[in-house]
């Protein structure tokens, strides 16, 4: 089993702790210990089985997912069911009052957890879909060539001219997007080069989370990337290149060891190619406009 992800979970496992700890001293300050005679053994297997399996489940979620919002959905249901069952449990052991407080309190948590893990759920439900439909692109993408860096896995520059060849024949509104990440190298000189190659990598993810299928992502240079955009009025591009912009400026990569969360923002530049263009001059303009955009911000 592979327990890496296990650091980035002290906050969240601790939590759990904390809700374990209150439902035992809870229960243990409102009631007084019941006699050997009174304990049901077949009920304490029974909500005993039930607590110790929330437990399994949140230590096989702690290590499978990484930190992130769904994750935290379904530690705080888990957790509240958990609480649910813990009180329920130590009440085979401690005798409460008839009606008191404690007992209205312990079946209100397990069903809001459950709301929590059902929507938690279907949020993973996406999120597998969306890794599904990458992998299937990537598959297809070393299928199909080998002009691949090595790096992101994206297609190289040999790649984007020669199909930006094509595209300028065949395609009647084609835009052209390009990308360039922000005092890359100030994050190189700071975090290293093998951060500075893992930021590339999940930036390419995140790029080919945000394009269309139609779509082609490649790495131009260093930290600059070109998208084609085959059939794209000048509009809807400018839409996806925010869209685009915007999920980088939220993303908090996590560097390694201090898991410290940095956030990047990213350069563009947008031409709309006519299909008199020629590659190398619709690349200098691009790279051209990118510097002005530069300048200007
Ligand atoms: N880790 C890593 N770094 C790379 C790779 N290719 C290029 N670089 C680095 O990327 C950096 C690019 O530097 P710049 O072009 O000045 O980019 P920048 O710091 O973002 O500056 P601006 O583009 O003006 O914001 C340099 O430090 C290169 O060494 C790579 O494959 N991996």
């Amino acid at each position: 089993m592979n327990y890496s992800l296990l650091p980035f979970h002290s906050k969240r496992i601790g939590l759990v702790l904390c809700i374990a700890l209150s439902a035992i001293l809870l229960s243990v300050s409102q009631g007084e210990l019941k006699t050997w005679q009174e304990i049901s053994w077949l009920d304490i297997i029974g909500e005993g089985g039930v607590a110790v399996l929330t437990l399994v489940w949140l230590f096989f979620l702690f290590v499978s997912r990484p930190p992130g919002r769904v994750t935290d959905m379904l530690v705080l249901g888990l957790s509240c069911f958990m609480f649910s069952a813990l009180l329920d449990l130590l009440d085979e052991f401690i005798r409460q009052s008839s009606g008191h407080w404690l007992s209205v309190v312990e079946s209100i948590p397990a069903p809001f957890g459950m709301i929590m893990m059902t929507w938690a759920l279907y949020q993973w439900h996406q999120e597998q879909l969306t890794l599904n439909e990458q992998l299937r692109r990537r598959e297809a993408q070393s299928r199909q060539h080998h002009q691949v860096d090595w790096v992101t896995r994206l297609y190289d520059a040999d790649y984007l001219r020669e199909n930006l060849a094509k595209q300028l024949q065949a395609s009647h509104s084609l835009s052209v997007l390009m990308l360039d990440i922000d005092n890359f190298d100030q994050f190189n000189r700071r975090y290293g080069s093998q951060e500075g190659d893992r930021l590339l990598r999940e930036m390419s993810e995140l790029i080919l989370m945000n394009i269309r299928q139609s779509d082609l992502v490649c790495r131009y240079a260093g930290d600059r990337f070109i998208i084609l955009l085959p059939d794209t009025p000048r509009a809807t591009a400018i839409t996806l290149s925010a869209q685009i912009k915007e999920s980088i400026r939220h993303f908090a990569f996590k560097t390694f060891g201090t898991g410290e969360a940095v956030f990047h923002t990213l350069s563009s530049a947008l031409v709309s190619a006519v299909n008199t263009d020629q590659v190398e001059p619709l690349l200098q303009r691009l790279n051209r406009q990118l510097e002005l955009s530069r300048q200007g911000s």
